[in-house]
């Protein structure tokens, strides 16, 4: 299994360009199942979970051509709308085949997700959202099993915002007969970016970005091509590598737009930030102050972000306070972090940082994808190496981490 070696100390320098955002490819990928048209992504990231998501829809019947960042999806001959065990347990949004599924192929069968273990992150508000809308849904032998030959408009209120749960149910509700509402909708940039090219289609959706979207459902959606945003978590990993390093980076083909409350997190830590229409230009400050932060559903502060947030905690300037409101499990980067030095107390779903002059490098493991990445921002500035052992997890989110990191100057390799 591949490891991380990291010999920390280098400052980032220097000018590097983001990716295509994953949480935005997935359920475009998806989307693809809606039509009998061919759907062009551009900008698409070389992730393992994109080609998990691309084998998933091939084995559907899906006709799969791939060029570089450039993927085609021609779902004309869609004839196995099942979505197996062994493709969907590493990865959550295989979920996202369902709704399209089922308003398209009137039937699905889909293994319950993996993904990220950060807590036990049910699909029962995707189901229920189904349900209302006429399908008929159970759970058998770990798969759900939903048909409904032609779904009908309704009115869905999710009981938290869930993000793959608004995005299943906006495809699912585009080919469905009369108007749905998604109240308590999730206002996440990804949504709208699906929001956009579904509207491309021919969909009729509205208040993508606000927490009511509305759909009037239609007989069919056609092709287009449709440019992936940029990776907002990746872009925020980096800025965060940068400011605890001590360094300065231009990031390119990536916008401070969908970054507020990063962005502003980082300038409370002393970071200077400007922002170009696509770029984002950080300095930062010889050492960090500690900054406080409770993640919640967009605008506010991302779950996603929380690790990374974690990691320049352990070598600012005071204390900090981290609450995590999404996810019920997700400081198992903490105890790793602890290993190179760090002082942090977890209580429930609160963690108190305490910033040290330096960390001490150490083997850890990753547990996760965005803990992973604040196991990489701690290894970049603690003294020697630091050998990150369970690199996958990085590999389904970050796309040529090592490339990028050593083009900044950071002193990073894989090593078997
Ligand atoms: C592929 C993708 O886009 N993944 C992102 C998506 O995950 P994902 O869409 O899985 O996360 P959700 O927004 O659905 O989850 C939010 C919370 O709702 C709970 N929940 C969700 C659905 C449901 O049916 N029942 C239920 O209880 C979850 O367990 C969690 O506690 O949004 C998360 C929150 O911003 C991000 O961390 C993930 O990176
Ligand atoms: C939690 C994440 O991914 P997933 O939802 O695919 O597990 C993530 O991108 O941080």
């Amino acid at each position: 299994m591949d490891k991380l070696l990291i010999e920390g100390g280098a400052a980032l320098s220097g000018e590097v360009a983001m990716s295509g955002a994953k949480n935005a490819a997935l359920p475009l990928l998806c989307a693809a199942l809606l039509t009998r048209e061919p759907l062009t992504f551009t900008n698409v990231p070389a992730l393992n979970d994109i080609d998990t998501m691309l084998r998933l829809l091939a084995q559907m019947g899906v006709v799969v051509e791939r060029q570089g960042s450039q993927v085609t999806l021609d779902a004309a001959g869609l004839s196995n709308p099942v979505a197996p065990y062994e493709l969907v347990k590493t990865m959550r949004a295989s979920i996202l085949v369902l709704g399209p599924l089922v308003a398209r192929f009137g039937e699905a069968r889909v293994s319950l997700p993996g993904g990220c273990a950060i807590g036990a992150r049910p699909v029962d508000q995707h189901i229920k959202g189904l349900q209302a809308m006429g399908a008929e849904v159970g759970v058998e032998h770990g798969y759900v099993h939903a048909r409904g030959p032609r779904l009908k408009g309704a009115r869905l209120f999710t009981d938290m915002v869930t993000v793959t749960g608004t995005e299943n149910l906006m495809m699912a509700a585009c080919l469905a007969d009369g108007e749905t509402v998604i109240e308590n909708a999730a206002r996440e940039p990804e949504v709208v970016d699906l929001a956009n090219c579904l509207v491309a289609m021919g969909a009729r959706i509205s208040g993508a970005g606000t927490d009511v979207i509305r759909i009037q459902g239609v007989e069919r959606l056609r092709g287009v091509t449709h440019r992936i945003m940029p990776d907002r978590i990746e872009t925020g990993t980096y800025l965060c590598a940068a400011a605890a390093t001590g360094g300065e980076v231009r990031l390119t083909g990536t916008s401070g737009a969908y970054l507020d409350a990063v962005i502003d997190k980082l300038m409370d830590a002393g970071c200077e930030i400007t922002t170009q229409r696509d770029a984002i230009h950080l300095k930062a400050p010889r050492r960090l102050t500690a900054v406080s932060i409770r993640t919640a559903p967009y605008p506010a502060f991302p779950t996603d972000m929380q690790a990374q947030f974690m990691a320049i905690n352990t070598v600012a300037e005071g204390t900090a306070v981290i609450r995590e409101t999404i996810f019920e499990n997700r400081f198992m980067h903490a105890v790793e972090l602890i290993r190179l030095g760090a002082r942090i107390r977890i209580d429930g779903n609160t963690a108190v940082v305490t910033g040290m002059e330096r960390l001490e490098g150490a083997t850890v493991m990753a547990t996760d994808l965005r803990a992973s990445a604040g196991l990489v921002i701690a290894g970049l500035v603690a003294g020697g190496e630091t050998l990150i052992e369970r690199i996958y997890h990085l590999d389904r989110g970050y796309e040529g981490l090592e490339q990028k990191l050593s083009a900044l100057g950071a002193r990073v390799r894989r090593v078997k």
